[in-house]
Protein backbone atom coordinates (compact mmCIF):
# COMPACT_ATOMS: atom_id res chain seq x y z
CA UNK A 1 0.00 0.00 0.00
CA UNK A 2 1.05 3.81 -1.17
CA UNK A 3 -0.13 7.07 -0.50
CA UNK A 4 0.11 9.18 -3.40
CA UNK A 5 0.18 13.37 -2.60
CA UNK A 6 0.10 14.52 -6.27
CA UNK A 7 0.05 18.00 -7.51
CA UNK A 8 -0.97 19.81 -3.90
CA UNK A 9 -1.48 22.94 -3.30
CA UNK A 10 -3.12 25.11 -0.50
CA UNK A 11 -3.67 28.97 -0.58
CA UNK A 12 -4.91 30.74 2.20
CA UNK A 13 -6.67 34.12 2.84
CA UNK A 14 -5.46 36.10 5.66
CA UNK A 15 -6.79 38.93 7.85
CA UNK A 16 -5.85 41.37 5.27
CA UNK A 17 -7.77 39.43 2.47
CA UNK A 18 -4.60 38.42 0.71
CA UNK A 19 -4.14 35.20 -0.77
CA UNK A 20 -0.96 33.20 0.76
CA UNK A 21 0.14 30.58 -1.08
CA UNK A 22 1.40 27.65 1.53
CA UNK A 23 1.75 24.82 -0.61
CA UNK A 24 2.91 24.68 -4.09
CA UNK A 25 2.99 21.43 -6.52
CA UNK A 26 3.83 19.11 -3.56
CA UNK A 27 4.52 15.74 -5.43
CA UNK A 28 5.74 12.22 -3.69
CA UNK A 29 4.47 9.06 -1.94
CA UNK A 30 4.71 7.18 0.94
CA UNK A 31 5.60 3.71 0.15
CA UNK A 32 4.65 0.54 1.81
CA UNK A 33 6.68 0.24 5.60
CA UNK A 34 8.37 4.02 4.94
CA UNK A 35 9.20 6.16 8.10
CA UNK A 36 8.59 9.85 5.50
CA UNK A 37 10.03 12.85 7.64
CA UNK A 38 8.86 16.62 6.81
CA UNK A 39 11.43 19.38 7.50
CA UNK A 40 11.76 22.87 6.65
CA UNK A 41 11.72 26.16 8.44
CA UNK A 42 8.57 28.16 10.47
CA UNK A 43 6.06 28.51 7.88
CA UNK A 44 7.05 26.12 5.25
CA UNK A 45 3.59 24.86 4.84
CA UNK A 46 4.80 21.32 7.27
CA UNK A 47 1.74 21.60 9.03
CA UNK A 48 -0.84 22.17 6.53
CA UNK A 49 0.54 19.62 4.17
CA UNK A 50 0.25 17.03 7.40
CA UNK A 51 -3.07 17.92 7.88
CA UNK A 52 -4.14 17.24 4.26
CA UNK A 53 -2.66 14.67 4.28
CA UNK A 54 -4.48 13.22 6.80
CA UNK A 55 -8.04 14.36 5.61
CA UNK A 56 -8.56 17.41 8.37
CA UNK A 57 -7.82 20.33 5.78
CA UNK A 58 -8.54 19.95 2.00
CA UNK A 59 -6.45 21.02 -0.49
CA UNK A 60 -6.69 24.04 -3.09
CA UNK A 61 -5.09 21.81 -5.80
CA UNK A 62 -4.52 18.42 -6.44
CA UNK A 63 -5.33 15.32 -4.34
CA UNK A 64 -4.17 12.74 -1.90
CA UNK A 65 -4.89 9.37 -2.07
CA UNK A 66 -4.36 5.61 -0.96
CA UNK A 67 -3.13 3.32 -3.88
CA UNK A 68 -3.77 -0.38 -2.59
CA UNK A 69 -6.63 -0.40 0.11
CA UNK A 70 -10.22 -2.11 -0.25
CA UNK A 71 -11.71 -0.20 2.56
CA UNK A 72 -13.21 3.47 1.64
CA UNK A 73 -11.98 5.13 4.36
CA UNK A 74 -8.23 4.64 5.25
CA UNK A 75 -7.75 4.37 8.99
CA UNK A 76 -5.55 7.22 10.63
CA UNK A 77 -3.65 6.99 13.43
CA UNK A 78 -2.29 10.97 14.09
CA UNK A 79 0.07 12.21 17.47
CA UNK A 80 -0.17 15.99 17.69
CA UNK A 81 2.41 17.83 19.46
CA UNK A 82 -0.32 18.77 22.58
CA UNK A 83 -1.84 15.65 22.93
CA UNK A 84 -5.16 15.64 23.35
CA UNK A 85 -6.14 12.61 25.95
CA UNK A 86 -9.41 12.71 27.94
CA UNK A 87 -9.11 13.86 31.20
CA UNK A 88 -11.71 11.57 32.68
CA UNK A 89 -10.38 8.16 31.10
CA UNK A 90 -7.74 6.65 32.56
CA UNK A 91 -4.61 5.59 30.18
CA UNK A 92 -6.40 2.52 28.91
CA UNK A 93 -9.69 4.12 28.51
CA UNK A 94 -8.06 6.71 26.44
CA UNK A 95 -5.85 4.02 24.47
CA UNK A 96 -9.03 1.86 23.02
CA UNK A 97 -11.49 4.91 22.57
CA UNK A 98 -11.16 4.17 18.45
CA UNK A 99 -11.74 0.88 19.11
CA UNK A 100 -14.91 1.35 20.97
CA UNK A 101 -15.82 3.94 18.19
CA UNK A 102 -15.48 1.05 15.90
CA UNK A 103 -17.98 -1.17 17.95
CA UNK A 104 -14.57 -3.93 18.26
CA UNK A 105 -15.62 -6.41 20.84
CA UNK A 106 -14.72 -5.60 24.62
CA UNK A 107 -12.43 -8.75 24.79
CA UNK A 108 -10.71 -7.73 21.77
CA UNK A 109 -10.39 -4.24 22.78
CA UNK A 110 -9.18 -4.94 26.22
CA UNK A 111 -6.39 -7.23 24.13
CA UNK A 112 -5.35 -4.50 21.57
CA UNK A 113 -4.89 -2.17 24.59
CA UNK A 114 -3.48 -4.09 26.68
CA UNK A 115 -0.78 -4.86 23.68
CA UNK A 116 -0.02 -1.61 22.55
CA UNK A 117 0.17 -0.07 26.37
CA UNK A 118 2.92 -2.93 26.99
CA UNK A 119 4.81 -1.28 23.92
CA UNK A 120 5.01 2.18 24.42
CA UNK A 121 6.58 1.01 28.55
CA UNK A 122 2.80 2.05 30.30
CA UNK A 123 1.75 -0.76 32.16
CA UNK A 124 2.43 0.34 35.33
CA UNK A 125 0.21 3.40 34.37
CA UNK A 126 -3.14 2.00 32.64
CA UNK A 127 -5.12 2.81 35.47
CA UNK A 128 -3.91 6.35 35.80
CA UNK A 129 -5.75 9.45 34.59
CA UNK A 130 -3.91 12.25 32.28
CA UNK A 131 -2.89 14.92 35.08
CA UNK A 132 -1.13 11.85 36.81
CA UNK A 133 1.59 11.61 33.93
CA UNK A 134 4.18 13.10 32.78
CA UNK A 135 5.17 15.01 29.60
CA UNK A 136 6.86 12.04 28.33
CA UNK A 137 4.35 9.74 29.45
CA UNK A 138 1.19 11.60 28.04
CA UNK A 139 2.70 11.15 24.61
CA UNK A 140 3.51 7.30 24.74
CA UNK A 141 -0.35 7.06 25.59
CA UNK A 142 -1.11 9.42 22.47
CA UNK A 143 0.99 6.87 20.46
CA UNK A 144 -0.60 3.91 21.88
CA UNK A 145 -3.71 5.72 21.31
CA UNK A 146 -3.00 5.97 17.30
CA UNK A 147 -1.54 2.76 17.16
CA UNK A 148 -4.20 0.99 18.74
CA UNK A 149 -6.43 1.62 15.93
CA UNK A 150 -3.67 -0.34 13.37
CA UNK A 151 -3.13 2.58 10.88
CA UNK A 152 -3.01 2.36 7.01
CA UNK A 153 -0.97 5.50 7.95
CA UNK A 154 0.67 7.14 11.34
CA UNK A 155 0.96 10.99 11.02
CA UNK A 156 3.16 12.41 13.63
CA UNK A 157 3.32 16.45 13.80
CA UNK A 158 6.23 17.49 16.34
CA UNK A 159 4.85 15.24 18.72
CA UNK A 160 8.19 15.57 20.89
CA UNK A 161 8.91 19.39 20.94
CA UNK A 162 7.22 20.12 24.08
CA UNK A 163 9.34 17.60 25.75
CA UNK A 164 12.86 18.37 27.51
CA UNK A 165 15.70 17.65 25.49
CA UNK A 166 16.75 14.67 27.47
CA UNK A 167 13.14 13.40 27.07
CA UNK A 168 12.72 13.54 23.49
CA UNK A 169 16.03 11.49 22.83
CA UNK A 170 14.76 9.05 24.87
CA UNK A 171 11.33 8.96 22.97
CA UNK A 172 12.71 9.27 19.79
CA UNK A 173 14.62 5.91 20.79
CA UNK A 174 11.47 4.59 21.40
CA UNK A 175 9.67 5.38 18.68
CA UNK A 176 12.01 3.95 16.65
CA UNK A 177 12.29 0.80 18.44
CA UNK A 178 8.21 0.77 18.30
CA UNK A 179 8.70 1.48 14.37
CA UNK A 180 10.88 -1.26 14.24
CA UNK A 181 8.51 -3.84 15.19
CA UNK A 182 5.43 -2.22 13.89
CA UNK A 183 6.71 -0.83 10.23
CA UNK A 184 4.22 1.52 9.66
CA UNK A 185 3.60 3.88 7.14
CA UNK A 186 4.10 7.27 8.65
CA UNK A 187 4.62 10.85 7.85
CA UNK A 188 6.17 12.93 10.58
CA UNK A 189 7.13 16.49 11.03
CA UNK A 190 9.68 18.02 12.36
CA UNK A 191 12.24 21.29 12.28
CA UNK A 192 14.75 19.21 13.92
CA UNK A 193 16.90 18.02 11.53
CA UNK A 194 18.95 15.39 13.65
CA UNK A 195 14.99 13.87 14.75
CA UNK A 196 14.40 13.39 11.26
CA UNK A 197 17.52 11.98 10.32
CA UNK A 198 17.66 9.61 13.03
CA UNK A 199 14.27 8.70 12.26
CA UNK A 200 13.41 8.60 8.27
CA UNK A 201 13.89 6.48 5.18
CA UNK A 202 13.45 9.72 3.58
CA UNK A 203 13.70 13.67 4.48
CA UNK A 204 11.39 15.93 2.37
CA UNK A 205 12.97 19.46 3.04
CA UNK A 206 10.58 22.23 1.86
CA UNK A 207 11.48 25.33 1.50
CA UNK A 208 8.82 28.43 2.17
CA UNK A 209 6.80 31.36 0.45
CA UNK A 210 5.56 29.05 -1.18
CA UNK A 211 6.05 25.93 0.22
CA UNK A 212 7.82 23.47 -2.15
CA UNK A 213 9.39 20.41 -1.96
CA UNK A 214 13.35 21.90 -2.54
CA UNK A 215 14.87 18.40 -2.29
CA UNK A 216 14.02 14.21 -1.29
CA UNK A 217 16.80 12.80 0.62
CA UNK A 218 17.32 9.08 0.99
CA UNK A 219 18.47 8.24 4.19
CA UNK A 220 21.08 5.22 3.96
CA UNK A 221 20.89 4.46 7.69
CA UNK A 222 20.31 1.25 9.93
CA UNK A 223 17.57 1.14 12.00
CA UNK A 224 19.15 -0.73 14.29
CA UNK A 225 22.62 -1.03 15.82
CA UNK A 226 23.77 1.92 15.30
CA UNK A 227 26.43 2.65 18.03
CA UNK A 228 29.51 2.43 15.75
CA UNK A 229 31.58 5.59 14.26
CA UNK A 230 30.25 4.78 10.76
CA UNK A 231 26.92 5.81 11.65
CA UNK A 232 27.81 9.01 13.46
CA UNK A 233 29.54 10.10 10.54
CA UNK A 234 27.10 9.14 8.22
CA UNK A 235 23.96 11.19 9.78
CA UNK A 236 25.76 14.07 10.41
CA UNK A 237 26.80 14.34 7.01
CA UNK A 238 22.94 13.94 6.35
CA UNK A 239 22.14 16.54 9.04
CA UNK A 240 24.79 19.22 7.76
CA UNK A 241 23.37 18.50 4.25
CA UNK A 242 19.82 19.17 5.05
CA UNK A 243 20.77 22.33 7.23
CA UNK A 244 22.36 23.99 4.15
CA UNK A 245 19.19 23.26 2.54
CA UNK A 246 17.00 25.03 5.20
CA UNK A 247 19.85 27.92 6.55
CA UNK A 248 18.85 30.81 3.92
CA UNK A 249 15.05 30.09 4.59
CA UNK A 250 15.50 29.87 8.15
CA UNK A 251 17.07 33.29 8.51
CA UNK A 252 14.55 35.04 6.28
CA UNK A 253 11.86 33.35 8.73
CA UNK A 254 13.89 34.41 11.46
CA UNK A 255 13.33 38.82 9.86
CA UNK A 256 9.56 38.54 10.00
N1 LIG B 1 -5.77 29.08 8.51
C1 LIG B 1 -4.83 29.84 7.92
N2 LIG B 1 -5.14 31.04 7.41
C2 LIG B 1 -4.20 31.82 6.80
N3 LIG B 1 -2.91 31.43 6.64
C3 LIG B 1 -2.53 30.25 7.15
C4 LIG B 1 -3.47 29.37 7.82
N4 LIG B 1 -2.81 28.23 8.21
C5 LIG B 1 -1.52 28.41 7.80
N5 LIG B 1 -1.36 29.58 7.16
C6 LIG B 1 -0.11 30.08 6.56
O1 LIG B 1 0.42 29.07 5.71
C7 LIG B 1 1.83 28.98 5.85
C8 LIG B 1 2.22 27.56 6.30
O2 LIG B 1 1.80 27.32 7.65
P1 LIG B 1 2.10 25.97 8.44
O3 LIG B 1 1.55 26.14 9.82
O4 LIG B 1 1.64 24.82 7.65
O5 LIG B 1 3.69 25.97 8.48
P2 LIG B 1 4.68 25.08 9.34
O6 LIG B 1 5.82 24.75 8.45
O7 LIG B 1 3.95 23.94 9.95
O8 LIG B 1 5.13 26.12 10.45
P3 LIG B 1 5.67 25.86 11.96
O9 LIG B 1 6.94 25.08 11.84
O10 LIG B 1 5.92 27.26 12.45
O11 LIG B 1 4.57 25.16 12.69
C9 LIG B 1 2.24 30.07 6.81
O12 LIG B 1 2.62 31.21 6.06
C10 LIG B 1 0.98 30.34 7.60
O13 LIG B 1 0.94 31.66 8.07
Amino acid sequence: MSIVIENVGKTFIDPKKNEVTALENINFSINEEEFVVLVGPSGCGKSTLLNIVGGLLSPTSGSVYFEGITEKNPNLGIVFQEIALFPWRTVFQNVIYGLEEKGLPKKKQIEIGNYYIDMVGLSDFKDAYPKQLSGGMKQRAGIARALAVEPDLLLMDEPFSALDAQTRTLMQEELLTIWNRTKLNTLYVTHNIQEAVYLADRVIVLSRHPGKIKRIISIDLPKTGRNDEEYREKSSRYADEIWQLIRHDAEEALKE
